[in-house]
């Protein structure tokens, strides 16, 4: 199999599929709060409303009779959650970019990757030229790129670690009482999106959940697997008419920041000066046009995402200085910047001498972890004058991130059927031009904290 069917032009203005977030583009678990009928002023329903449509269950007999309030709250959550899991099937599906498991795999996998027009951006009147270009460059690419993949093994270890989170999701997911099936949908390589949908299918799967494994979105990452999504739902009616909800981004949650901090807190006890140790927070860039004239939340979400982390490190009275660059840019044009090559050298240059790396854009070890970030940015920085490199592994199966991602869907289920809007201006629109959001389905706003 080679590129997934194209994502239509008519996407880029109307779209039926559902971003669970708030007005600010922040997610669920900050923005949303229970949804009431007030929140839906004058929309108009054309779909199944699922919970939201419901009047929220009367929970107040719970709360007799137990000796403390806490007590009372555990067991009407836990209350709750079995009345929203009730006889449904619930399913999460797991959204990933893919890698090349061989070497063979290279060059397929990089025309997937090219002729995807939220990874290359023709302006419409060159669209018939997606493919004939993403030919050329799969091609004049692949032998750098093998070269990368040999290095780290013969090929990517998404699918692995991937499916390892899916599982331990599922558990955690199961230990939390609700039992749901955790689907792995990738974007360019196997097992791609088409196929965790048809699975899904065929389990009968009554409720979904949506969560792409980028802890921030970009419309190169979650906005491209979401906007293909949209297009496979759009055209089944067994899709369009499953209750579903998305978790656009969520790199401001809790658990994920705390688990971010405990990981650079582990590593920075590896310094033989760790207060002197610069963290360098470097995060897979994009074309700074995406930013720009495109509208991506990117640079925003990823400037919040370190501020986030930085916090919580000095509430446990870490206060080392820190940078965020951009890594990973591919072709001609200007990428966001500061670039992560040149930051390097220029700490070097300023006497920097221990420098803890902390990939920050993605949660599994990947080709860009593996050889970027390990071999060719640890080599620029002994060069660059710097005596003392680490590195933060990526958090893969930790538990606490599990956990909180497992919360992240629990908290979305009542939500479940019931959409809602954020900047879908800027997530739906991927070239560039000024997008109306025209909802085929209901969309009540849950309101912002
Ligand atoms: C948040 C993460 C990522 C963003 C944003 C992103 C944008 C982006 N990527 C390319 C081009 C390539 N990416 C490649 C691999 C790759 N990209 C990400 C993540 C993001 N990409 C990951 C995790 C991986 C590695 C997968 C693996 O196999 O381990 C590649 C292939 C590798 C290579 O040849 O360097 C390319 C090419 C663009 C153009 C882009 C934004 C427009
Ligand atoms: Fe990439």
């Amino acid at each position: 199999m080679q590129a997934p069917a194209p994502v239509s032009d008519s996407l880029h203005h109307t779209s039926p599929f559902l971003l669970n977030c708030g007005s600010d583009g922040v997610n669920l678990s900050r923005t949303v709060k229970p949804c009431s009928a007030g929140d839906r002023p004058g929309i108009s329903v054309n779909c199944n409303l699922g919970w939201s449509s419901q009047t929220s269950p009367d929970l107040s007999q719970h709360f007799r009779g137990y000796s403390s309030a806490s007590e009372a709250v555990l067991t009407a959550q836990s209350d709750l959650r079995k009345l929203l899991v009730g006889n449904e099937k619930i399913g999460v599906l797991l959204l990933n970019l893919g890698g090349p498991e061989t070497l063979d795999d290279v060059q397929p996998f990089l025309f997937n990757l090219f002729a995807d027009p939220d990874i290359i951006r023709l302006p419409r009147l060159f669209r018939f030229l997606q493919k004939p270009l993403a030919k050329f460059i799969s091609v004049v690419r692949a032998p750098k790129s093998k070269e990368g993949y040999a290095s780290i093994g013969g090929g990517s270890p998404l699918r692995q670690i991937t499916d390892a989170q899916a599982e331990a999701l599922r558990e955690a997911l199961c230990g939390k009482d609700v039992p749901a099936k955790v689907y792995v949908g990738m974007r360019y390589w196997h097992p791609f999106t088409e196929e965790a949908i048809e699975q899904i299918k065929r389990d009968g799967i009554t409720k979904l959940v949506v969560l792409p494994l980028y802890p921030q979105f970009s419309i190169s990452t979650s906005g491209s697997s979401l906007r293909l999504l949209e297009s496979i739902f759009r055209e089944d009616e067994y899709l369009v008419n499953m209750q579903h909800t998305v978790i656009p981004s969520w790199y401001q949650r809790e658990g994920y920041i705390k688990s971010m901090a405990t990981l650079i807190e582990n590593e920075l006890t590896k310094f033989p000066v760790p207060q002197k140790v610069m963290i360098f927070f470097s995060a897979h860039g994009v074309p700074l046009a995406y930013v720009e004239e495109a509208g991506d939340p990117y640079k925003a979400e990823m400037e919040e995402c370190v501020d986030l982390i930085m916090e919580e490190l000095e509430k446990r009275g870490i206060t080392n200085p820190c940078t965020l660059a951009y890594q990973s840019r591919v072709g001609p044009v200007e990428w966001l910047k500061p670039y992560t090559d040149e930051t390097i050298i220029e700490l070097g240059q300023k006497g920097v001498k221990s420098l803890l790396a902390v990939p920050i854009s993605f949660v599994s070890e990947h080709i860009e972890t593996l050889e970027e970030i390990d071999v060719e940015y640890k080599e620029l920085a002994l060069e660059s004058g710097i005596k003392h490199w680490g590195r933060v592994p990526a958090l893969g199966c930790e538990p606490t991130f599990i956990s909180d991602l497992a919360d992240a869907v629990i908290e979305s289920l009542p939500y479940v059927g019931a959409m809602a809007v954020s900047n879908l201006e800027a997530r739906q629109s991927s070239d560039g031009t000024s997008v109306k959001w025209k909802p085929k389905l209901s969309l009540p706003v849950f309101p912002s904290y």
